[in-house]
């Protein structure tokens, strides 16, 4: 944990902020163009994008639910919040598969033996997520050893000592991911990839928010189970179709400030056979 004075200079966090001003300018004019295509079509109809319906939300007197600015946060919070967190996932998951046969064969024995009392092309249920605990403990793992979200900022509400450290109140605290997922006293062998060590929670020694990827305590991230759900989903459509290799050697990644592959990740991807 560091405690830092309010003004900490961030460039990385300054360039995403400028990226997320863009995004907004964007999302402004897109709302723009779909207010007029839903007021000239009187109401949205099936399969609409998620800004057409946030703009079709009426109440009992046919009013709109939620202004043009609520609508571009709520589209904010899909984009930037929620896209580049979970896709960072998904690719480091690839990432980590490539390069780990074990792991990759037991999650397509967990997600055949899923798929084999379902018909082609039927949808997953509730249930069927519930069955794909290790492809999650594979994701946990994935996100413990590259937390999407380096970490964030508290304030201080009272002085505090810690370790002989004093935070005066109204500091701000800044936690980080990384730093508490290396623990070696919280995660034995911490640079080791191993999902078992997510298996029987309750009775493992870790400490509460030591697994800090979404966060912790009230402004823990919403998003967790969404986030679960299309990257199980994802994950089973993927391991039963295709295999892939990487097609650089080079293991590297950057923060910028989220983590990216230093060259893009390129993979060779092919359709699976039944005895591949
Ligand atoms: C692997 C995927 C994701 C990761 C690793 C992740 C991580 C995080 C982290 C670390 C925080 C800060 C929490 C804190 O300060 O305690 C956060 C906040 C947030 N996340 Fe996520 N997130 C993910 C997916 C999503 C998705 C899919 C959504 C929405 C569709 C989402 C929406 C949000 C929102 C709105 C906040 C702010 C909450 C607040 O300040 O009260 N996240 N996320």
């Amino acid at each position: 944990m560091w405690a830092v004075p309010l003004n900490l200079p961030f460039t990385a966090f300054s360039r995403s902020l400028k990226a997320s001003g863009r995004a907004r300018r964007v999302l402004e004019g897109i709302t723009r163009e779909k207010k007029a295509s839903v007021l000239e079509q009187g109401k949205a109809s099936g399969n609409n994008d998620l800004i057409t319906c946030l703009l079709s939300l009426t109440d009992d007197r046919g009013e709109r639910v939620l202004t043009d600015e609520e609508i571009v946060d709520n589209a904010m919070v899909a984009l930037i919040a929620g896209h580049d967190t979970s896709s960072i996932l998904m690719t480091f998951m690839v990432r980590q598969l490539a390069n780990d046969p074990a792991t990759l064969a037991a999650m397509v024995q967990e997600h055949e033996e899923i798929a084999k009392n379902k018909a082609d092309g039927e949808a997953l249920t509730w249930e069927d997520l519930a069955k794909m605990k290790l492809t999650w403990r594979v994701a946990q793992e994935t996100l413990r050893t590259v937390p999407p979200i380096f970490g964030s900022f508290r304030r201080a509400l009272e002085d505090i000592e810690l370790d002989g450290y004093h935070i005066p109140k109204g500091w701000q605290v800044f936690w980080t991911a990384n730093v508490t997922h290396m623990d070696a006293s919280i995660f034995h062998e911490p640079a080791k990839f191993d999902p078992s060590r997510f298996e029987n929670q309750s009775a493992s020694a870790a400490p509460p928010c030591s697994f800090v990827a979404f966060g912790g305590g009230p402004r823990i991230c919403p998003g967790i189970e969404f986030s679960r759900i299309e990257t199980l989903v994802t994950m089973h459509h993927l391991v039963r179709h295709f295999r892939w290799k990487l097609c650089c050697k080079e293991n590297t990644f950057v923060r910028d400030p989220m983590p990216t592959p230093l060259h893009g990740l390129p993979i060779e991807i092919e359709h699976r056979t039944s005895s591949s």
